[in-house]
């Protein structure tokens, strides 16, 4: 072994403890497998990680660099790294099949919490019937400020890739989804070589029939720079890790009601002159979305650890 042993790279795919790292140059990628010291399990997938060689294909992970941004998702028992280094997520919604609210707005807290920007991407534009409800539901979190961005994988690749192209040059973007919003569709459109890269870095990462199951980054191709992280398992986005102040502070439209409530430690759920319950009562703050709100400070109570 005589390859440099110091070296630094990305963290772009982790599968329970298992890591791998791309140490290539601006060109071309060159993965390793890496390992933390101890027990440790605080890396992600977007981490830039200092690692000592072992062997021509694998490493130890001796120090993460600090992070900009860490976005979490947790239950009631631990909550666990998503990515790192984030500048911006993508949530792909569609107009068929319908989208959860519950799983948008999530994200979109995930995201304030984090202080990572979100665009909502709403695909299949070309079909019809449910184009019209569908643009009404997404209009709620436009409205909040969050951009909003019309594609169509199917019958308008170029039109997707000259919308969504300029927003991730020089980003670190993540996109998540439901099944079936069409993801996939788009993440092979922005990196032609996403199926390559996916069987590369499986293979690389040894997990076998894993292929689909894992978080992993991509290189963007073109002289723009970026990366893209494509994510699975977006159906259980809890937050069970965000404290209360951290709550109220994350549904953006909260903001000009805060402070404004009769006790100062209000909570916004049924207390009497509550700035946040007149503002839904007179429709100013969308009712679903202080429903999740509700639901989400029952979750942070519920937490085991
Ligand atoms: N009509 C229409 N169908 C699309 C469009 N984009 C994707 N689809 C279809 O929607 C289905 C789901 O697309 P995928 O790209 O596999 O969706 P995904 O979000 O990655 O879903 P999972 O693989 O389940 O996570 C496929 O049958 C696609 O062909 C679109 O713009 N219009
Ligand atoms: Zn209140």
């Amino acid at each position: 072994m005589n390859k440099t042993t110091e070296l630094t790279g990305t963290i772009v795919a982790a599968h329970g403890r298992h890591y791998l790292a791309d140490v290539g140059g601006a060109a071309s990628s060159e993965f390793l497998q890496c390992v933390t010291r101890g027990k440790k399990t605080n890396v992600a997938v977007g981490d830039i990680v200092h690692l000592k060689r072992t062997s021509d294909n694998q490493a130890v992970i001796e120090k993460i660099a600090e992070q900009t941004t860490l976005l979490y998702r947790s239950d009631q028992y631990k909550s666990k790294l998503l990515a790192a280094n984030v500048t911006r997520l993508f949530i792909v919604i569609a107009t068929e099949p319908s989208f959860a609210d519950d799983l948008v707005s999530r994200a979109l807290v995930a995201c304030e919490a984090a202080g990572v920007e979100a665009h909502l991407i709403l695909n299949k534009v070309d079909v019809e019937a449910p184009l019209a409800r569908a643009r009404e539901r997404a209009g709620l979190y436009a409205s909040l400020g969050y951009p909003l961005h019309e594609v169509s994988a199917r019958t308008d690749p170029a039109g997707a890739v000259a919308t969504l192209m300029p927003l991730l040059e020089g980003e670190s973007s993540i996109f998540i989804g439901q099944s079936g919003m069409g993801k996939s569709s788009l993440i092979n459109l922005l990196v032609p070589d996403a199926d390559i890269a996916v069987r590369e870095i499986s293979e690389a990462l040894d997990t076998g029939k894993h292929t689909t199951t894992f978080t992993r980054l991509y290189r963007l191709p073109g002289s723009g720079g970026g990366q893209i992280i494509d994510s699975p398992g977006f159906q259980e986005f809890g937050l069970y890790h965000l404290t209360e102040g951290m709550l109220e502070r994350a549904f953006v439209e909260f903001k000009p009601f805060l402070g404004g409530c009769k006790y100062y430690n209000c909570r916004h759920l049924a207390e009497p002159q509550c700035a946040i319950l007149t503002a839904v009562d007179e429709g100013k703050i969308a009712k679903i979305r202080h429903e999740l709100y509700a639901q989400l400070l029952h979750e942070s109570a519920q937490t085991l650890y």
